[in-house]
């Protein structure tokens, strides 16, 4: 099959914190077209590739994202229009080649998440295949719906306030098939809302659409948490609806510390301190639990609690396969949160989760604090059949596409396996 670009164009819109980003419209030769848009992280770890951007500092349409554009719509689709290619891993090649950084900062990362975006999905189009069932042939893997992650209370640098973990997530482990997930996170986080309404609490919402009430201690929301799941009739715990935690301390490292709820803990502090919490909490995985400059830490949290629950790199692993094959050599973590925006391509992407399957890493696949309505991430999670995926709370459109997207796919093949994988 040869993948032939007859028309390549970028524009800028807005993601969801109201940040310009860009969407890409892709064309080709038989007429088929396809669109991407490019989420945009807060919380980014040092080593991601490097994104044109601007809206951080209020000033909301600067040079960053426009320059983006302009890469995509001159330079980009001058030496992508016009060319056969064989594939969309080819396409994504050149685009690295032309980008010449290693890093993607050249033609920014987001222009080139964007046409990679689009031209897999063009790939599947010309293939007549859905995304998903074509991802999954790429990567020769066997498609399975994932496990939702639902973020429901927000925090750290997604959230005013004062609580320093950043995210808190419901995980309906046990739940029968997808449709029972949705409705199990939909359920719970409804029930959250009055509880914390009952108990005097803010139900504003942070970045993720999770609640952003105005508790320090994460103790104390995971006891809610617990409750809500509870008050909503389902069973805490890996047969029911467990938690899964994605702190990302890198956030509240000062020093060589870590400043939760205004104590100041050492890497080994804070690991008992998470200990303490899988004992009295049905928590089963944690994300970023230390910060991406602390690998001794990260050795001793994975010796630890590697055994009991998932230890999962983000901003430590960025998604690149380097970066992974270099922790799975020094025990760092067992699992890893697979962002395509962090690496900028979808052949890298799926480079990356190869290489946590041949290690035996679980993944889960995962958006970005700063959405847009495209929901790429469903059919990547199905695709590569990694069991897991997490896209904020089950409430707000560019969260809620994502859900909704699973729930077409597990229409789509009601063959399809749901859950968490063995391998
Ligand atoms: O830390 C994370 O896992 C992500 C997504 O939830 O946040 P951000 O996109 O801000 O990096
Ligand atoms: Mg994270």
């Amino acid at each position: 099959m040869s993948l032939r670009i007859s028309h390549l164009h970028a524009v800028e819109i807005l993601d969801s914190r109201a940040r310009p980003t860009l969407a890409v419209t892709l064309t080709t030769d038989d007429g088929t077209r396809v669109h991407a848009g490019v989420p945009s992280g807060a919380s980014t770890g040092t080593r991601e590739a490097v994104e044109l951007r601007d809206g951080d500092r209020g000033r909301y349409h600067g040079q960053g994202v426009l320059a983006a554009v302009g890469h995509v719509n001159g330079e980009i689709a001058r030496a992508l229009t016009g060319r056969a290619f064989a594939s969309a891993a080819d396409v994504d090649r050149a685009l690295i080649e032309l980008d010449g950084t290693g890093t993607k900062a050249r033609l920014g990362a987001n222009a080139v998440v964007g046409v990679s975006l689009a031209v897999a999905r063009a790939e599947a189009a010309l293939a007549g295949r859905p995304l998903w069932a074509h991802l999954a042939r790429i990567a020769g893997t066997e498609p399975r719906l994932p496990v939702p992650h639902f973020n429901v209370v927000n925090g750290g640098v997604h959230a005013p306030g004062d609580l320093d973990f950043q995210e808190f997530m419901l995980a309906p482990l046990g739940a029968p098939g997808l449709p029972e997930a949705v409705r199990a996170g939909a359920e719970i986080y409804t029930g959250l809302k009055a509880l914390l309404s009952a108990g005097g609490h803010t139900t504003g919402l942070g970045d993720e659409g999770g609640f952003a009430p105005a508790v320090d201690r994460p103790e104390k929301v995971l006891e809610l948490l617990v409750e809500a799941i509870d008050a909503a009739g389902y069973r805490p715990g890996r047969d029911g609806v467990a938690l899964a935690l994605d702190p990302a301390a890198g956030e509240f490292r000062a020093g060589d510390r870590y400043r939760v709820a205004g104590e100041e803990l050492t890497s080994d502090q804070l690991i008992d301190r998470y200990e303490e919490i899988v004992e009295r909490f049905p928590v089963w995985s944690i994300e970023d639990g230390l910060a991406e400059d602390d690998w001794d830490g990260w050795v001793r949290l994975t010796d630890r609690l590697g055994d009991r629950v998932q230890v999962m790199g983000d901003d430590i692993f960025v998604t690149d396969p380097a970066v992974i094959t270099e922790a799975i050599d020094r025990r760092v973590g067992n699992s890893a949160l697979i962002k395509v925006n962090q690496i900028g391509t979808v052949t890298e992407t799926l480079e990356a989760l190869r290489v946590c399957r041949e290690a035996g890493y679980a993944r889960m696949v995962s958006h970005r604090s700063g959405e847009t309505e495209d929901a790429f991430i469903a059919d990547l999670a199905v695709g590569t059949g990694c069991g897991q995926i997490k896209s904020g709370a089950p409430a707000r459109g560019e969260r809620v596409a994502k859900y909704n997207r699973l729930i077409e796919i597990g229409e789509e093949d009601r063959a399809l396996p749901f859950g968490l994988t063995t391998g």
